[in-house]
């Protein structure tokens, strides 16, 4: 089978790595001088650069060139160009199956990937067959064919369970999932509370406090989720539960990062310029804390890292101190 993967970041060069040994894959880059010098040298140096690319995935900055032949999409840009690939795809190849595998809300809009992909999608056209790819997965580990587990969501649970025979591998083993709202939010909102931990570690909080934030975050990302029409049990699963613990507490964690940073007092603009990778948690953060408020939900820690992310001249250990000032209550999942 051959497959076109659809943005050369991190992840995207890890699933390329990856999905490279069961089929035939080529790798879209945006940028020419990127996919050039990714052809050159084997390996993706601004985005993954520990992981050599093996020879036989093809890289190229060709569109159309990239999806001739292919049998499956994986769309793996950050949310933010997930529409316009989308709507690129529906005119290059209409029929083609595709994933996404990007994490986030969009601030604008409210909307989750699924609907970004339905909103780009032309209405001339036959919907979409497509789904989600999720889960607990750093890049540099999956590219180094660490043992990974992921979630492969969509609408039609059979169509989902065809994709997961397809591509699933022993060291990337894929579940099926028809709850695509569930999976999106805890992919999403994971990252919310991954900067949030990175705050309390910055500031050395402790462990308790870690176990704390874990807890209640989940407690807020079912409720988002549950609001948004997601499944309770999702949300215990791998793209719930699962990408929550490895975010919250792996040091791989870009959104992590810009928590651990953002207690050191530095401003964020110098702290995204200073990652060099996307951090979807950052516009996730505006997106969750208006949904909450269109949906009459409780989020203080959503809330608490909005006002860490955008109001930079509160002092993080403040905003902590806020949080943990307030009222005792039932604990309510
Ligand atoms: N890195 C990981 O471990 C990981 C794991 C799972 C999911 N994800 C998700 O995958 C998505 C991509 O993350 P990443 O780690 O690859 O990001 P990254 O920051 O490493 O790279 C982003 C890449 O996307 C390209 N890009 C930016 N805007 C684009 C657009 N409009 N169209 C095409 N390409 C565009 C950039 O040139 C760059 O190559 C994010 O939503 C992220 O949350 C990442
Ligand atoms: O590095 P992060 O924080 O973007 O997280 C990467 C993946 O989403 C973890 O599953």
């Amino acid at each position: 089978m051959q497959l076109a993967v659809l943005g050369a970041g991190a992840w995207g060069t890890a699933l390329a790595i990856a999905m490279a040994r069961r089929h035939r894959v080529r790798l879209w880059c945006r940028d020419p001088a990127q996919a050039q010098q990714i052809t050159h040298e084997r390996c993706n140096r601004r985005y993954l650069p520990e992981v050599p690319l093996p020879e036989d995935v093809a890289v190229t900055a060709d569109f159309p060139e990239a999806l001739a032949g292919a049998d499956l999409a994986l769309i793996v840009t950050p949310l933010a160009g997930l529409g316009a690939t989308v709507a690129a795809l529906a005119r290059e190849r209409p029929n083609l199956p595709f994933l996404w595998a990007c994490k986030g809300i969009d601030p604008e809009r409210l909307a989750l990937p699924h609907r970004i992909v339905t909103e780009a999608w032309p209405e001339t056209l036959l919907p979409p067959r497509a789904g989600v790819l999720t889960g607990p997965s750093f890049a540099l580990e999956v590219a180094r064919n660490l043992p990974t587990a992921l979630v492969l969501a969509a609408a039609d649970a059979h169509w989902a369970k065809h994709w997961v025979e397809q591509l699933h591998q022993p060291r990337l083993r894929l579940y099926a999932h028809d709850d695509v709202v569930g999976a999106e939010v805890g992919g999403a909102l994971k990252n919310v509370i991954a900067i949030a931990a990175g705050v309390a570690d910055g500031l050395g909080c402790g462990l308790n406090a870690r176990a704390a934030l874990i807890t209640r975050g989940l407690a807020e990302i079912a409720r988002l989720a549950r609001a948004l029409g997601g499944r309770d049990e999702t949300l215990m699963g791998l793209a719930g539960m699962g990408d929550l613990i490895l975010t919250t507490t792996g040091q791989l964690s870009r959104n992590r990062r810009v928590g651990l940073m953002r207690a050191t007092g530095k401003p964020l603009a110098e702290i995204l310029t200073e990652l060099g990778h996307v951090a979807e948690g950052v516009p996730t953060t505006r997106a969750a804390v208006a949904l909450a408020r269109r949906h009459g939900i409780e989020m203080p820690i959503a809330e608490a890292v909005h006002r860490l992310l955008f109001e930079p001249d509160l002092a993080a250990e403040a905003v902590v101190e806020a949080l943990l000032a307030r009222d005792p209550k039932f604990e309510r999942p």
